[in-house]
C-alpha cells in the first residue's frame, strides 16, 4: 500500500483504471444528465419533407419572372394548406396554394412568398416581385439527414439532446448506468437524525452530505446508516455494501486512533489497499482499496474533510465511471477580496465564496477553515488550493480557484 502520496498520485491511482459502468436502456426522460452509450444514427430525414417556413403562398418561381411594382403577376389560389395536411392538387402554371408554416410544399410549387409581400382576394394572389426557385423552402433533410450520425457515444444528454432523440423517435436510449454508491458512517459516537441527543454523542451528518453530493454528481446513493467502531460490525456492513454497490464510501475511523478500524476492515473483506493518507488538508487520512472492479473509499469523519475529499476524489471518479470525459472541477482566475495570511506547510483547500461581477470573478474567505467545522461549508461555492509553503495571499492578488457551483452574478 502506498502512503503519504501526493494529490496527483492519489488521483491517478483512483482514476487511471476505473471501470465504466454498464450501459442500460432507459426511457428517454430518465436519460437527462447521463452519458450516451450508443451511436445514434438517424433513420429519418428532418424535416421529413420539403416544407414552408412561412405563412404565405406556394407557387412556381417561373410564373413570377419579371414581376414588379409596375408589372404585377396575379395567380389563382386553388387550395388551402394548413400544417399537417397534404394537398391533393398540383400547382400548375398561373396557380398558387395558400400555405401555412410547417405545411408540406405541394406538388408543382418550388417557392413560397410571405403573405405580407402580396395582395390577395378570395380566389387570387398578386405579387410585385419575382421569386427564385427554392426561395423560402426548407428542404427535406436539411436539419438531419437520414443515415448520418447525430449523436456520438460519450455525449452528455442535456435538453437539446433530449429533443433530438425525441425527433428521431427514440423513446428509449442507451446510457451508462448511474454508479450505485453505498455510504456507511462509522463511529460509536454517532446517532441518527431522528434520535434524541445524549451526552458524548453527535448526529450523523456525513451520510446525508455525502449522499447529497453523490446525487448531485449523478450517482445513486444507497444509505447504509451508521455502524459502531468495531471490526466485525464494519466488515459485516462492508460485505453487505459490496453486494449491492459499485463503490463503497465510509466516513470516520481512518486515522491513527485505537478505534480507527476502517482500513483493517477493508483488508478483512479481501480488498487490496491502494493508498492511505494523501498530502492534503483537510482529509489527510483518506484510504482507498480495490475489491475486484469495485472501490472502497474511506473518507475522514470530519465533516468538512469528507465533503472536500469527495469533491476532489469521488466526484471525478463517479463522472469518469459514467462515461464523462470532463470530470475535473472547473477552475477560474479570480481576484482576492481579502487577505489569506496563513502560510501552511501542507497542501491545503480553503473554503471560499466567489462571485462574478463586472466581467470578472472575485473571491472572499468568509468562514472558519477547520476540518471539523460544517457550518462554513454552507454558502461557499469554491475552494482555493494552496500548495504547501505558498502564501501569504493579499487582497487584489490574482489566483486560480475551483468552482463547486455556478457563482452568483452581481450587478
Ligand atoms: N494522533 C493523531 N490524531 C489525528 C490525526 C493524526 O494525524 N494523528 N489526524 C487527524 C485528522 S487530520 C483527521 S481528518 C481526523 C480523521 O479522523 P477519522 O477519519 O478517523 O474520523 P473519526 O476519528 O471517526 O472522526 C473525526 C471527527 O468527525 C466526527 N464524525 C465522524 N463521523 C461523523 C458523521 N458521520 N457525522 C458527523 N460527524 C462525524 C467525529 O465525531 C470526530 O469528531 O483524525 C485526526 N486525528
Ligand atoms: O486531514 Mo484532517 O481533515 O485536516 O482534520
Ligand atoms: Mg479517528
Amino acid at each position: 500500500m502506498k502512503t503519504n502520496v501526493t494529490l496527483e498520485v492519489a488521483l491517478s491511482l483512483l482514476l487511471d483504471e476505473c471501470p465504466l459502468t454498464r450501459s442500460i436502456h432507459v426511457p428517454l426522460m430518465d436519460s437527462l444528465g447521463s452519458v450516451l452509450a450508443e451511436e445514434v444514427v438517424s433513420d429519418v430525414n428532418i424535416p421529413p419533407f420539403d416544407r414552408s417556413p412561412l405563412d404565405g403562398y406556394a407557387l412556381r418561381a417561373d410564373d413570377t419572372v419579371g414581376a414588379s411594382l409596375e408589372a404585377p403577376v396575379t395567380l389563382s389560389v386553388i387550395d388551402y394548406l394548413p400544417a399537417g395536411k397534404v394537398s391533393q392538387r398540383e400547382v400548375g402554371t398561373g396557380q398558387a396554394i395558400r400555405i401555412m408554416t410547417g405545411a408540406k410544399i405541394p406538388q408543382g410549387a418550388d417557392a413560397v412568398i410571405r403573405q405580407e409581400d402580396v395582395t390577395h382576394d378570395a380566389e387570387t394572389v398578386t405579387l410585385r416581385q419575382s421569386m427564385k426557385p427554392l426561395e423560402n423552402i426548407s428542404l427535406c433533410g436539411e436539419d438531419i439527414l437520414m443515415g448520418n450520425v447525430v449523436l456520438h457515444t460519450g455525449t452528455v444528454i442535456e435538453p437539446p439532446e433530449i429533443g433530438l432523440l425525441a425527433s428521431l423517435g427514440r423513446s428509449f436510449v442507451s446510457v451508462y448506468m448511474k454508479p450505485r454508491v453505498a455510504i456507511l458512517s462509522t463511529g460509536d459516537e454517532l446517532i441518527e437524525v431522528q434520535q434524541p441527543m445524549s451526552d458524548g454523542k453527535i448526529r450523523n451528518s456525513n451520510s446525508y452530505t455525502v449522499a447529497a453530493q453523490i446525487k448531485k454528481t449523478g450517482g445513486k446513493p444507497l444509505m447504509l446508516g451508521v455502524c459502531g467502531d468495531d471490526l466485525s460490525s464494519i466488515t459485516n456492513k462492508l460485505h453487505a455494501a459490496l453486494g449491492i454497490a459499485d463503490i463503497v464510501i465510509t466516513t470516520g475511523g481512518v486515522s491513527v486512533g485505537d478505534k480507527d478500524l476502517v482500513k483493517e476492515a477493508f483488508q478483512q473483506v479481501g480488498a487490496e489497499m491502494l493508498f492511505w493518507r494523501v498530502r492534503m488538508k483537510p482529509g489527510t487520512p483518506i484510504a482507498v482499496a480495490r475489491y475486484g472492479e469495485k472501490l472502497l473509499i474511506g473518507l475522514s469523519g470530519n465533516p468538512a474533510a469528507a465533503f472536500i475529499t469527495f469533491e476532489q476524489f469521488v466526484r471525478p471518479l463517479l463522472l469518469k465511471m459514467m462515461g464523462r470525459d470532463k470530470y475535473q472541477l472547473m477552475t477560474v482566475e479570480t481576484v482576492l477580496e481579502n487577505d489569506f495570511m496563513k502560510v501552511s506547510n501542507q497542501n491545503r483547500f480553503v473554503r471560499a465564496t466567489t462571485v462574478y461581477r463586472e466581467g470578472g470573478f472575485y473571491t472572499r474567505f468568509p468562514g472558519r477553515h477547520s476540518s471539523g467545522v460544517l457550518s462554513s461549508l454552507s454558502g461557499n461555492n469554491s475552494l482555493f488550493y494552496i500548495p504547501a509553503g505558498k502564501g501569504p495571499f493579499t487582497r487584489g492578488q490574482r489566483v486560480t480557484i475551483q468552482l463547486l457551483d455556478q457563482p452568483e452574478v452581481k450587478a
